[in-house]
């Protein structure tokens, strides 16, 4: 596979110690990316259970009285932030403090109620993120290729802010600068009405007949994802940031009642018309998303059938590597009691069609391109 800016290509920016406060997913993933340059990770976390555990799987170590951290990475619910930023600016005087929550103006509206001097303070948030949190689910490889917001305002020094972006650059991700008013909007957009969806869709599901939920495809389960996500963490974001929420979600529902009365009747003048163009516009907005590693070319993709049987997969894959063909993605689908799944290849599109030739040469069969 391609990584675009890996752990392992550059040499990290980035040296000394860091403290991480809060040590779940993002702050133990951020310790272990960190520990992996060479970086003295010091995790704190207000749960002891949470710490030992965080140190276990190698995340960083416990803190010391001596310690002198250059940079604090704040990783703790959205709703403590503010707190716990006050509190790192006040015991580390020479240190700069970031936090990486999904949410930036109500904790910096929080911190500049209470009268915190902020000039060491630059909120950021990586745009990546799993499903389960704890330092049980944390992963070095979370952030690469993943967008990193920072929130500078005009009072942030340029070496506190290059200190920022060296974070987010060492841990694979792009830096993208934002206001946090915008960062707020865009995130309603792509990341927390999203949320919602998936999970008012899938609460569907709750009382579906077992008949009707056994006959799942990818397409939902692409849709619902996300729906197994935290509830208490994502009561913190969408409360604190409802407006921005709101205005996509009034959109959102408009388009879908204007769906449901066309079908009330499907036949009448303009009803089909209707559907289609919200379907239409669907293809528009879904041609939008960047593609892997936020760029924006697209991917070519090839679905070989591969036998139910151990190794196969495997040998796809080497195969693969032995016809020079670069995997930029891989997408498994299994049919439950069939004896087959289809590997959905991404490839670059001016390698598909050798790529399809020398797999079927090899006998692979291919289900679709
Ligand atoms: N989960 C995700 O996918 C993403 C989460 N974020 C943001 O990252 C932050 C952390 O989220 P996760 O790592 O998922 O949560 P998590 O629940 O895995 O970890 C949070 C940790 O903070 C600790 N904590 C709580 N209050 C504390 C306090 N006052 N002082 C010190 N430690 C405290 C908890 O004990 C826990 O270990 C949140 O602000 C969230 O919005 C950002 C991007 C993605
Ligand atoms: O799993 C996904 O696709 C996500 O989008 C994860 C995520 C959750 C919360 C964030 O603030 C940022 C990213």
């Amino acid at each position: 596979m391609t990584i675009v800016q890996g752990l392992d290509e550059r040499a990290p920016r980035l040296s000394g110690q860091i403290r991480v406060v809060g040590a779940g997913l993002l702050g133990a993933s951020i310790g272990l990316a960190v520990r992996a340059n060479g970086v003295d990770a010091i995790l704190a976390d207000a749960s002891p259970s949470q710490l030992r555990l965080a140190v276990d799987y190698g995340a960083g170590r416990m803190e010391r009285d001596d310690d002198d951290p250059a940079m604090i990475v704040v990783c703790v619910p959205p709703d403590v932030v503010a707190d716990v930023v006050a509190a790192e600016l006040a015991r580390f005087p020479n240190a700069v403090v970031t936090d990486v929550a999904s949410i930036k103006l109500a904790p910096l509206h929080e911190l500049q109620e209470r009268g915190v001097d902020l000039v060491r303070y630059i909120g950021s948030h990586p745009m990546a993120g799993r499903e389960r949190g704890g330092a049980i689910s944390a992963r070095a490889d979370l952030f690469l290729g993943r967008p990193w917001v920072i929130c500078r305002d005009h009072e942030t020094p340029v070496e506190a802010l290059a200190l920022i972006e060296d974070l987010a650059l060492d841990l694979g991700a792009v830096p993208i600068e934002m206001t946090p008013e915008e960062h707020d909007a865009s995130v309603g957009l792509v990341s927390h009405v999203p949320q919602i969806v998936a999970s008012a869709l899938a609460k569907q599901l709750v009382r579906a007949p077992d008949a009707a939920v056994r006959l799942t495809g990818q397409g939902l389960r692409d849709t619902v994802r996300i729906a197994s996500s935290q509830p208490e963490l994502w009561v913190q974001i969408l409360a604190a940031n409802g407006g921005p929420v709101v205005e996509v979600l009034d959109r959102l529902v408009d388009d879908l009642r204007d769906v449901a009365d066309a079908l009330r009747s499907p036949d009448a003048p303009g009803s089909r018309r209707e559907i289609a163009d919200v379907m239409a516009a669907g293809n528009a907005g879904v041609a939008r998303l960047p593609g892997k590693h936020g760029q924006d070319r697209r991917f070519a993709q090839i679905v070989v059938m591969v036998d139910d049987t151990p190794g196969e997969l495997g040998r796809l894959l080497s195969e693969l590597g032995e016809i020079g063909v670069n995997m930029e993605d891989l997408r498994l689908e299994h049919s439950p009691g069939a004896q087959i799944g289809l590997a959905e290849i991404s490839v670059l599109p001016e390698v598909q069609q050798r790529a399809v030739d020398d797999l079927e040469a090899r006998g692979w069969r291919i289900a679709s391109v």
